[in-house]
């Protein structure tokens, strides 16, 4: 395949405090969430000045990206859009084509499948297409990878490092928690995430030969009577702590960055439910730029452009499609009720 641009598709997030408001009323809008809880995570960035993270985050994943491909003689722009915040999709997308490309590849910044993860991706992308017309590129989303061994390798190096940090004595009773973002149970069901969640805390686990290990969720939103993935973190830390252990390990698999939702929904609140508790809390950490990481993404593009490249991929299932069946992930948010 004949591929002339990357794209770079992700969330976004405000960067000054007059940005978080209009940021979640773009994330929020038409779905099922109360303004109460929209205020309460506007407390969240406006505790950190109003800026998330991410998209610094997203610049530094870009730099190490260029440079990656250009060692590799991959001759590729490169470019950046987001759901959420500038710089938005549609904007991205219409820069594209101004400057005459006209079939990208897509490299979404979530790592396991869901509505969120993977059908609104791909929802976004045909919308600003629809806004441009005929002449709009043509995008190919890279397959999820969950299960590369680049993915599996950095999260297994991220572990080790906290693993290495509790002494000798304790370290095989230390639990090692994963955390995902919660969904609601009516979008879990129509996706792998739980499945693909599963497998790769597992062979995490495994790669590091740690076996005391569980998944859990973290960040829920929506409405306190719709269902949505548990347990949560801080449960669980509260549970943990019950039964007598010493040391947790919180290991956000889920995320590829140390966003809002890590510094947050961890740094800030998991952490001080531990310290409540009397449990040694230890955050792992992130893909984020590591090397292995930004290797895996030039290998997925590599496996695109020239379909020789044997696709990599450990544990059972095997890698991911390259094509989205027209059913995967299907969801239809729970609209608020009118009225
Ligand atoms: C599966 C998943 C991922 C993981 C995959 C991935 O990494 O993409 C993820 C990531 C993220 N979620 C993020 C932020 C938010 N998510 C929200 C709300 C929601 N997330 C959902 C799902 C997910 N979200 C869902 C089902 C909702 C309910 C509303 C809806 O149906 O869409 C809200 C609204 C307020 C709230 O209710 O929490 C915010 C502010 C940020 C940016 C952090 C930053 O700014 O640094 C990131 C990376
Ligand atoms: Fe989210």
């Amino acid at each position: 395949m004949k591929y002339d641009a990357l794209l770079v598709q992700s969330f976004g997030g405000p960067e000054g405090p007059d940005e978080v408001i209009p940021f979640l009323e773009n994330v929020l809008r038409g779905r099922n969430v109360p303004r109460e809880r929209l205020l309460e995570v506007a407390e969240h960035y406006q505790h950190f000045g109003g800026v998330s993270p991410i998209n610094q985050q997203n610049r530094d994943l870009i730099a190490a990206l260029k440079v990656e491909l250009q060692t590799h003689g991959i001759d590729l722009p490169v470019y950046w859009g987001n759901r959420n915040w500038t710089p938005y999709l549609a904007d991205t997308l219409a820069q594209m084509e101004a400057d005459g490309v006209q079939h990208a590849l897509v490299f979404v910044t979530s790592v396991f499948s869901s509505y969120s993860g993977c059908r609104q991706y791909r929802e976004d992308i045909a919308k600003a297409q629809a806004e441009i017309g005929p002449g709009a590129p043509r995008c190919d989303k890279i397959r999820t990878y969950y299960n590369h061994p680049g993915f599996i390798e950095t999260m297994t190096a991220c572990v080790q490092e906290s693993l290495d940090q509790i002494p000798a004595e304790r370290r095989a009773a230390a639990e090692l928690v994963f955390t995902a973002h919660s969904i609601p149970i009516g979008m879990s069901d129509n996706c792998n995430y739980v499945k693909q969640l599963n497998e790769s805390c597992r062979l995490v686990s495994e790669a590091t030969g740690h076996a005391n290990w569980r998944l859990v969720y973290q960040s829920r939103s929506g409405p306190p009577t719709q269902p949505w993935l548990e347990p949560d973190v801080c449960d669980v830390i509260r549970e943990l702590a019950a039964s007598g252990a010493k040391d947790v390990i919180v290991s956000p698999i889920g995320f590829i960055s140390d966003h809002m939702e890590v510094l947050f929904d961890l740094d800030t609140e998991a952490k001080d439910t531990a310290a409540e508790v009397g449990l040694n809390f230890i955050r792992s950490g992130t893909a984020g730029v590591r090397p292995r990481f930004i290797q895996m993404i030039r290998e997925l593009i590599e496996e695109r452009l020239n379909p020789e490249t044997p696709k990599q991929a450990l544990g059972t299932f095997g890698p991911s499609h390259d094509f989205c069946p027209s059913d995967c992930c299907l969801y239809a948010p729970q609209r608020p009720r009118p009225g």
